[in-house]
């Protein structure tokens, strides 16, 4: 069994979630798709999960949220410690309503005040007063992108999750997305990021976990310290 328990540095953070034995399956079948025998996320981590295609990364978001596929069953223990979880998908444009400006909607997502999201907005570079006015098709990736991390910024949730936050944007964007992914995690939050690119493992993990066949296989050793409590 891999434990995945504390790192060393976040002896005071919490824990915001703890799988054991957690499994899902196609209902009605014994064929186990993802197998978790052991994990905890704590504040201050962001770990980084990497497998191959088909591997059980996706489904290990779903069992992190508790929403999974009608289709499919779970067994074992999910112990989650945060009322919120945010979500920084693939392309920034799914994280946003389509039709709404995104001044507006931000405000209205996060319940925050026009100068928050405002403020907000402009830490992740995106400090042109007209973009407030434009909607989701209106942005480019890269600007997409950056609004869904302030999107999960603003929301505070003590967990966010992002999958293939950068995969695509090109090299330019994507550095900028791991620069603000980087900042965006205090040490009330963790992060839990699903990539294929190693370069963003190396850039933001402090913990990784690599997925093979629906199982875990390894730990890898952490690239970077938690964010002290
Ligand atoms: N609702 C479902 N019903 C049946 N099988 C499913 C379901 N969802 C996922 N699977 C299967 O579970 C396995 C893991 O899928 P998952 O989407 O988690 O992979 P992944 O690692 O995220 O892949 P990729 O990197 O290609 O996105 C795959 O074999 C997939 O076909």
């Amino acid at each position: 069994m891999i434990s995945m328990g504390n790192q060393a540095g976040i002896s005071r953070a919490t824990e915001l979630l703890s799988l054991e034995n957690s499994s899902l399956c196609v209902r009605g079948s014994s064929q186990l798709l993802l197998e978790i025998p052991e994990l905890r996320i704590c504040s201050g981590e962001r770990l980084v999960v990497t497998g191959p295609s088909g591997s059980g990364k996706s489904l290990l978001l779903s069992m992190i949220t508790g929403r999974w596929a009608a289709q499919l069953e779970h067994s074992g223990t999910r112990t989650i410690g945060c009322e919120r979880i945010g979500y920084i998908p693939q392309r920034g444009q799914d994280a946003l309503h389509p039709l709404m400006p995104l001044g507006r909607q931000l405000r209205k997502a996060s319940g925050r005040s026009a100068q928050a999201v405002a403020d907000t907005l402009a830490s992740v570079g995106l400090d042109d007063p007209q973009l407030l006015q434009r909607r989701p098709a209106e942005l480019s990736g890269g600007q997409a992108q950056r609004a869904a991390v302030a999107l999960a910024a603003l929301s505070s949730a003590p967990l966010i999750l992002a999958d293939e936050p950068t995969s695509a944007l090109d090299q330019a964007s994507r550095d900028k997305i791991l620069g603000l992914l980087d900042k965006v995690v205090s040490a009330e939050q963790a992060m839990v990021v699903v990539t294929h690119d190693p370069e963003v493992a190396e850039a933001l993990a402090t913990r990784r976990i690599r997925l093979d066949s629906g199982k875990l296989r390894e730990e890898l050793a952490p690239a970077r310290q938690a964010v002290p409590a």
